[in-house]
């Protein structure tokens, strides 16, 4: 996908949510284990209650790897009817990959041309040659790891190195890779305050942004420090919409948190003058 075809979505749906589909056996409702394909029926029918409030889904494909070759079938079913019923919406595979160079091409092809996702998650920590594989895919989307959500993100990624820190480090060679307008990063909603400084490094890039809602982030500060003209946002929200109700009004409880956030961005967007 074009970000310029992001971005009109965007305007048209009064929202930069992203659903994350972290779908969980032990967390969805019991009736829907009867179902062939739980993973698969359940996403589906969370599709199909929040596809009008949302611009992004992302399947953490931990989630599915778990269950083996069944997850990867579910996932596979996910993809495809993303892409026959709603092919305007942006999909990202959140999978941390990134390894030698030949060995990332794989990871590539696995997720942008056979899984059809338009985008991927990747560590940065083996380099260019890890990250440029990915990036020669024409309309297909490399979100880098830059500063993310968990606690364990003070390990490493705020330690000093040489000057400044790690993640700045990441986010400024980064720049130097090709085709740098494929590049996305990822930047937990719990570290909103060190937006500023990241947005000086990289005044237009797409953030990925997850942590609000079960990991405490707010949208609103997010919003204060990471917002551009043209957005430049993509807030994830997972257990906060998938699990709103695990009984059979789940799928109207799902559609009222996504509904919620997104009309908590249509705010932002008019703050900021990019909807009328
Ligand atoms: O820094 C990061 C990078 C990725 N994630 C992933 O996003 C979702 C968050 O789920 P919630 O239920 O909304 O907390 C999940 O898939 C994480 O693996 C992240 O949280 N932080």
């Amino acid at each position: 996908m074009k970000i310029e075809n992001l971005i009109s979505q965007i305007r048209q749906k009064k929202s930069f949510l992203c659903v994350g589909l972290d779908t969980d056996l032990d967390k969805i409702p019991k009736h829907l284990l009867q179902e062939d394909d739980p993973i698969f029926a359940f996403n589906k029918a969370i599709i199909d209650a929040t596809h009008s409030f949302c611009v992004a889904y992302k399947p953490n494909i931990a989630f599915y790897e778990a269950y083996g070759l069944k997850g990867w079938k579910s996932l596979e079913r996910t993809m495809e009817y993303l892409n026959q019923n709603h092919p305007e919406i942006f999909t990202i595979a959140d999978a941390k990959r990134g390894d030698i160079g030949n060995t990332s091409t794989r990871y590539a092809k696995a997720f942008f041309e056979t899984l059809n996702f338009d985008s991927i998650t990747i560590a940065p920590y083996m380099g260019k040659d890890s990250v440029e594989p990915f990036l020669d895919f024409e309309d297909k989307h490399t979100i880098l790891l830059a500063l993310t959500s968990n606690q364990g993100a003070f390990d490493f990624q705020t330690k000093i190195v040489g000057e400044e820190e790690l993640f700045k480090e990441v986010l400024k060679v980064s720049k130097t890779y090709q085709n740098t307008d494929r590049l996305m990063y990822v930047v937990g909603a719990t570290k909103a305050s060190y937006l500023a400084e990241i947005r000086k490094i990289v005044p237009q890039s797409f953030f990925l942004v997850p942590g609000v809602g079960a990991q405490g982030g707010s949208l609103e500060e997010v919003c204060q420090y990471g917002i551009t003209e043209n957005v430049g946002l993509l807030v994830n929200s997972s257990r906060g919409i998938l699990y709103a109700s695990n009984g059979e009004d789940y799928m109207q409880a799902a559609a009222e948190q996504a509904k919620k956030l997104q009309e908590k961005m249509e705010v932002e967007l008019k703050r900021i003058g990019f909807l009328s």
